[in-house]
């Protein structure tokens, strides 16, 4: 196992998040540094800081020194000329995990698109540089090594969407086939390591990996389901995380699409997150679907792990996210089975009332609703 030192932010869900990151993508952390903002100008700590760092680096060597920020290309270059060690940052630290995860074709062509972006950023930064002149050979390339790079990044990066595109327009006629079959489609979507698979394998029976460690899921997977002789297909998507940069979720598009096309989507929800965790990774999922283009009434929100609350404790909750007044609303655990076969009731009575709703529109309207997607 590789060893890091982790900065990370000074909160306890960053902290365990950060963790959690870490140990995805197979890293031992033997030391965490812990500060309110990571994100000043030149290395994103201050100098005090950078100082104890090295200090504590030269000590433990590391393999890498874990970033739980955003870093800028230059802000990774400074860095790494000062503690001579390689530097990972959040997205890149996320990339790794996607990469190792990856099984599909099509999701490795994903992560590899996503890697391509992360690296046009920094040569793009690099570009700049060597044109200032200011760090003439920056990281041993020159400014024609550099723009030769550049362009084979892009050269490469367009050969994998085109690849990806002929993925998606695949997932299109899959798509339409099921329209024509009248398959009603639901999509199941949420925070990473809220209990999406679980909830999946108990409703089909399936037996889909699903574990502790961060992004488990990484490619779309349907199954057929009936419920009350309604035939249903269901799908499992990759987890959210917040601090996803959009290109990566632009990466992802054409899995995450399905959720704009389906039905039925169940927003899985970690209620037995500490209140702030919850509100957070619940914010971010709401902006990512709403980024996506996903109508808001088409989620059925499900607090999942309800086994580990009690009754008033997931109630406070509810009024938390301002669910309380929602219908399309259940608490579940995916776990022991509770609730599982009154979600699957609920889902049927959606299914059922949006189906009298497309009976009571004029054809028109349908038409217009087509179009409008
Ligand atoms: N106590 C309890 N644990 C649960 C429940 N549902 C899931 N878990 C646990 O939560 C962890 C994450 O579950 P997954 O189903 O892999 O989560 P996921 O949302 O598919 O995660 P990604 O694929 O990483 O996005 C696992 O350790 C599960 O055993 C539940 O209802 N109760
Ligand atoms: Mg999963």
């Amino acid at each position: 196992m590789k060893s890091a030192i982790l900065i990370t932010y000074d909160q306890e869900d960053s902290i365990n998040e950060a963790k959690g990151l870490c140990d995805a993508a197979g890293y031992e952390i033997v030391h965490i540094i812990q500060q309110d903002f990571l994100q000043k100008p030149k290395y994103g700590i201050s100098g005090g800081v950078l100082e104890r760092l090295e200090e504590i680096s030269e000590k433990l060597r590391p393999d890498v020194i874990i970033f739980d920020e955003i870093l800028k290309p230059s802000q990774n270059y400074n860095l790494a000329s000062v503690l001579h060690r390689e530097i990972l940052d959040r997205e890149g630290l996320i990339l790794e995990i996607f990469e190792s995860r990856a099984s599909s074709a099509e999701s490795k062509l994903q992560v590899k698109l996503a890697q391509l972006r992360y690296e046009m950023a920094r040569a793009k930064e690099k570009v700049r540089l060597a044109n200032m002149g200011e760090q003439p050979g920056f990281m041993g390339i020159g400014k024609f090594e550099v723009d030769v790079y550049y362009n084979d990044i892009k050269h490469r990066m367009q050969t994998i969407r085109s690849k990806l595109e002929k993925a998606g327009k695949q997932r299109e006629l899959h798509r339409q086939g099921r329209k024509r079959m009248g398959f009603k489609t639901i999509s199941l979507a949420g925070y990473t390591s809220a209990g999406k698979t679980t909830l999946f394998n108990k409703v089909t029976g399936e037996s889909r990996a699903q574990s502790k460690e961060l992004f488990t899921t990484l490619t779309t997977t349907t199954r057929r389901v009936t419920i009350d002789q309604e035939p249903f297909l269901i799908a499992d998507t990759v987890g959210f995380i917040s601090k996803l940069p959009a290109y990566m979720i632009d990466a992802f598009k054409s899995t995450l699409e399905e959720l704009t096309y389906t039905d039925i989507i169940i927003l899985v929800i970690d209620i037995s997150d500490s209140v702030f965790e919850l509100k957070k990774k619940f914010s971010s999922c709401m902006r990512t679907l709403s980024e996506l283009g996903v109508e808001k009434d088409k989620i059925v929100y499900v607090l999942n792990k309800d086994d580990l609350l009690k009754q008033d404790e997931i109630n406070r909750k509810i009024d938390i996210l301002n669910l309380s007044e929602n219908k399309k609303l259940i608490s579940v655990s995916a776990k022991t089975g509770r609730n599982v076969k009154e979600l699957k009731e609920l889902i049927k009575n959606i299914s059922e009332s949006h189906n009298s709703y497309k009976f009571n529109k004029n054809s028109s309207e349908g038409v217009k609703d087509t179009l409008g997607n």
